[in-house]
């Protein structure tokens, strides 16, 4: 709703009330239309003040209610209607402006913001573009150019940035009395103003137009807002405002803006985790860690050490081998320095120590091991940092995949270890896996889940099972890319599909990116390649492909070494090329296993690598090992590159329909009996079985299903 008061004098002051951040609900709306009628019949007032309770001024429209149908007044004209107005009204901005929120305060007459407020259009993030008049307004006040910018990126500026574009009227440390009356408001009605453009305005277009189609990857929103600001640059105000319609009305109704704002609210609700214990974060109280150390100063340790570093943490950065630790302590604070620079910080960065010895971690109240990914050299670290450290120290592991509770196991108090998967590079990548064990305590997992999100993560509360979840789902996928390879495609075909649905990187270019050495020792240690195994492709009674292996045996390793799946520039290049090595390697290789290549459609390589990833995630959800789909879709969209505008595996997976997939994957699984990852899990079937309910649905289905022993 919004309140109507009077002010000492003839000011009427609009307040907006909708906690936690004032979106422009349908009652919200009914609100300004009804205060604003008031203020103009009231002759005694001469100007109008509308503002956000609680210090935000409007989050937006209300997203919750995109869902279902539009009730209450629309927001186009009651924003005219504010506009038209002859008695004039400033919108008085603390904390935030964003979306349909700022929209109305372009619909004012004045802008007065809080020095810290935040200000921005952040639409095509949701799939959508300004459209209650924002995408004319904005550059009708700022110009095209700067407009472009800020609609087709969404970002988010403070008030001082958006003065300098004369967006605002004042920019003061405390919002108190603005006098806006007596002046002629022609000239404030945004509506009636030409859009300054520059003398190069079709080319500055066609060049946006490129660029964004190019940073998109097959995302609608971006497009439209160019479009939408095509119009606002050629076309009358009234012209303009029925092309913006349109974009937004197929924006709306396009499966890609369900996807990006179910990934808004995937962001929010993996934060309120919970375990199968009972334990969530609204029951488990967290520490507040201000000392850490981390173990390893290889490419992981170092980026912790700086995330660590950069929310004001002071680290203790450990590193038994002499070299590596006099290069981190090159390295790192040049890495410190320039991503503070980047991020503009408030806090000043923790300070950093460097030591070769173990014994320097006894003071603090939190370790994060990440050494090189085996076994028994991590249980070494934990027998020895259980021995150093105060008792009561959180002991955390960066491991990939390694199991925490053998971790655990050796320690004096179990509770406290847990796992903090980060993921390359940790001080840029937004995703945290915090992976729980059977004996971690709440108060443990609490802590990890609050660092996380204190250094920007998202981070989600993930069980104990091999690969945790992100790294479990990659597996089937990887697989079935080698297999496809197998079968006749090469490493570009599989890419090009992947790429082409949105991926920025194909499963072969991504894998020369991490490294291929780094699979193939875990397929080493798994007794599945090395000495003794035999060369079949058939190995612990499943198909297996032997082709990764083979790559790493003739030395290509991926980018580090210069060739892998494809080939680069030198060790370090980045820039992949296709290889004819690969391509004869491939033949020779089908030809001895007697295989013979077949042409495989785009659709196939999709499915098959799309939904045995998804088959996996099903089964995560059914052993428990993620709380719901939002957190494997939030760690897909945030660790692996899934396409935002794609929601996440189990997101598309809905939107694919469950039926869908049940029956592709039955097909493949007919025609691969020898790989049990196409094997449809009981849980798909199951959802399949109630008549396949929404994604939102799935986990008071698997809840409930678990009290019935149905799983
Ligand atoms: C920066 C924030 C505002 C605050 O951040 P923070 O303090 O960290 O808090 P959060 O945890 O993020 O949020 C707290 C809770 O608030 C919920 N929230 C936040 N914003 C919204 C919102 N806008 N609506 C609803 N709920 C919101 C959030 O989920 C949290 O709740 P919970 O804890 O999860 O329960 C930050 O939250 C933020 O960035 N918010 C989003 C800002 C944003 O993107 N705003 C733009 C919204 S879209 C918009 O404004 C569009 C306007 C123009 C188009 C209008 C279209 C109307 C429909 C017309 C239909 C036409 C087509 C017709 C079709 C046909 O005819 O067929």
């Amino acid at each position: 709703m919004a309140t109507y008061s009077r002010l000492p004098g003839s000011v009427a002051l609009i307040t907006l009330q909708n906690p936690p951040v004032n979106a422009l609900s349908a009652a919200v709306r009914q609100g300004i239309v009804d205060t604003v009628q008031r203020a103009l019949k009231d002759p005694k007032v001469t100007s109008v003040v509308i503002c956000g309770q609680n210090g935000k001024f409007c989050g937006g429209a209300d997203i919750r209610e995109f869902a279902g149908p539009m009730l209450g007044p629309p927001l186009v004209p009651m924003i005219h209607a504010i506009e038209a107005v002859d008695k004039p009204v400033a919108a008085a901005i603390e904390g935030v402006a964003l979306g349909g929120g700022l929209e109305l305060a372009l619909g004012c007459h004045y802008r007065i913001a809080h020095s810290k407020a935040l200000l921005g259009l952040p639409e095509v993030t949701l799939g959508l573009l300004p459209g209650a008049g924002g995408s004319q307004r904005l550059p009708r006040l700022i110009g095209l150019t700067a407009a472009l910018d800020l609609i087709t990126t969404g970002r988010q500026h403070d008030s001082s940035f958006f003065s300098s574009l004369h967006l605002l009227c004042v920019c003061s440390q405390s919002i108190s009395s603005v006098c806006v009356s007596g002046q002629s408001l022609d000239s404030r009605r945004l509506s009636t103003l030409p859009c300054p453009c520059p003398p190069d305005v079709d080319s500055l277009l066609d060049k946006t137009m490129v660029k964004v189609r190019q940073r998109s990857r097959g995302a609608l929103a971006p497009v439209a807002c160019v479009q939408a600001l095509m119009a606002a640059a050629s076309l009358p105000y009234t012209q303009g405002m029925e092309k913006e319609r349109d974009l937004l009305t197929t924006l709306f109704n396009s499966g890609q803006a369900r996807a990006l704002q179910y990934a808004f609210f995937s962001q929010r609700v993996v934060g309120k985790w919970s375990l199968p214990s009972g334990a969530s974060w609204d029951n488990s109280a967290a520490r507040t860690i201000s000392k850490a150390a981390v173990i390893g100063l290889g490419t992981m340790g170092r980026g912790i050490v700086v995330a660590l570093a950069l929310t004001g943490i002071s680290v203790v950065a450990v590193e038994t081998q002499e070299k590596q630790l006099a290069e981190a302590s090159q390295v790192v604070p040049a890495m410190l320095q320039r991503e503070a620079g980047r991020r503009s910080l408030a806090t000043p960065p923790g300070v950093i120590s460097f030591s070769s010895n173990l014994q320097d971690v006894c003071e603090v109240e939190l370790v994060i091991e990440a050494v090189f990914e085996d076994m028994s050299l991590k249980l070494q670290v934990f027998r020895h940092l259980t021995s150093v450290c105060r008792p009561g120290t959180l002991l955390c592991s960066n491991t990939s995949g390694l199991d925490i509770d053998r971790l655990a196991a050796v320690t004096q108090s179990p509770g406290l270890v847990v796992g903090m998967h980060f993921f390359a590079p940790a001080h840029v990548m937004k995703l945290l896996e915090v992976v729980y064990g059977p004996r971690s305590s709440p108060e443990a997992v609490a802590t990890a889940m609050q660092l996380g999100k204190r250094m920007g993560k998202v981070s989600v509360a993930v069980g104990n099972c091999p690969g945790f979840v992100g790294n479990r789902m990659l597996k089937p996928y990887l697989e079935q890319a080698n297999f496809l390879l197998e079968e006749g495609a090469t490493p570009q075909q599989v890419d090009e599909v992947l790429e082409e649905f949105g991926f920025p990187m194909g499963v072969f270019r991504m894998s020369d990116l991490s490294g291929l050495d780094v699979g193939w020792r875990i397929r080493k240690e798994a007794g599945l390649t090395g000495p003794g195994v035999e060369s079949t492709r058939t190995r612990q009674g499943r198909r297996y492909s032997p082709l990764p292996d083979q790559v790493c045996e003739a030395g290509r390793l991926g980018q580090k070494t210069g060739r892998g799946w494809y080939q680069y520039d030198g060790p370090g290049g980045r820039v992949a090329r296709s290889d004819h090595w690969v391509n004869i390697f491939l033949e020779a290789y089908r030809a001895e296993h007697g295989l013979v290549a077949r042409s495989i459609a785009p659709e196939e390589i999709l499915e098959r690598c799309l939904y045995a990833l998804i088959n996996e995630g099903f089964n995560i959800l059914q052993d428990a090992m993620a709380a719901g789909p939002e957190d494997i879709d939030a760690i897909y969209v945030f660790g692996y590159g899934w396409p935002r505008h794609h929601g996440g595996p189990m997101f598309h997976a809905g939107q694919v329909g469950l039926g869908r997939i049940l029956e592709r994957l039955q097909h493949h699984h007919h025609n691969h009996p020898d790989v049990p990852h196409l094997k449809p899990s009981t849980l798909l079937r199951r959802l399949v079985a109630v008549g396949s309910p929404p994604v939102q649905k799935w986990r008071e289905f698997i809840n409930k299903e678990r009290v019935h022993s149905q799983l």
